[in-house]
């Protein structure tokens, strides 16, 4: 994918202060960001996150999902770590926008899952494409990640688009009554690799 490099800026926030990159898909006028901390161009592998964008999760608190408290996750671990990049792709609803999210959400009110509601609507399960992040972190001077994810289509995405993906690190946390289903649906069949950190243990 061809992608412009715009411009960088402070971004002060309650984590601490990051440096913030705007880029742009020269085809469709996509805007892209990405928050660095640290001397990430070092050559050593970068603690890295690449969030899709959710703004009923990332900026409205919605509960339906996991993305808010992922993304407050990350923006922490990058902090405490002092060094780490957050790739921020406006690829809303896995690619199918805000409003058919909106569609989806309705039908899954009906009780359709998150798979069955995206396929109602005609759209496949993850629509998604991840070729911006590598020419974005090839520009911030960063070619091997340590990926906080537990999305394996993920960690494949990356590393067939060049990107060394040395370490899978876990970003397991916001599970709530209202996203609990949706999660086990992820594990299911999205392939997550979620852990059932909240069931009972055996025995
Ligand atoms: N179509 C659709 N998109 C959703 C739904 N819930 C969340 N999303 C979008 O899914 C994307 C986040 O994808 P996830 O599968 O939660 O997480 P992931 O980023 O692939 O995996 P992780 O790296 O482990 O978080 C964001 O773009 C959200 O807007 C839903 O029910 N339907
Ligand atoms: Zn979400």
């Amino acid at each position: 994918m061809n992608i412009r490099y715009v411009a960088s800026s402070k971004l002060p926030t309650p984590f601490g202060v990051f440096t913030m990159h705007g880029f742009e898909e020269t085809a469709t006028g996509k805007e892209h960001v990405a928050l660095t901390m640290g001397d990430v161009g070092n050559g050593e592998a970068v603690l890295a996150r690449a969030h899709s964008e959710c703004l009923t999760g990332d900026a409205l608190y919605s509960m339906r999902c996991d993305c808010g408290y992922q993304l407050e996750a990350a923006l922490t671990a990058v902090a405490e770590a002092g060094r780490g990049v957050i790739l921020y792709l406006r690829q809303e609803g896995r690619g199918i926008g805000l409003l058919n999210k909106i569609r989806a959400y309705n039908l899954q009110d009906q009780g359709a899952d998150t798979v069955e509601a995206n396929e109602q609507l005609g759209f496949g399960a993850d629509m998604r494409d991840y070729s911006m992040c590598q020419p974005m972190l090839s520009h911030l001077g960063i070619d091997a990640i340590r990926l906080m994810t537990n999305n394996p289509r993920k960690v494949k995405a990356l590393s067939d688009a060049g990107v060394d993906v040395v370490e899978r690190v876990p970003l397991q946390v916001g599970r709530n009554p209202h996203n609990d289903a949706y999660l086990a649906t992820k594990a299911s069949k999205l392939g997550h690799m979620l852990s059932h950190q909240d069931d009972e243990p055996e025995g």
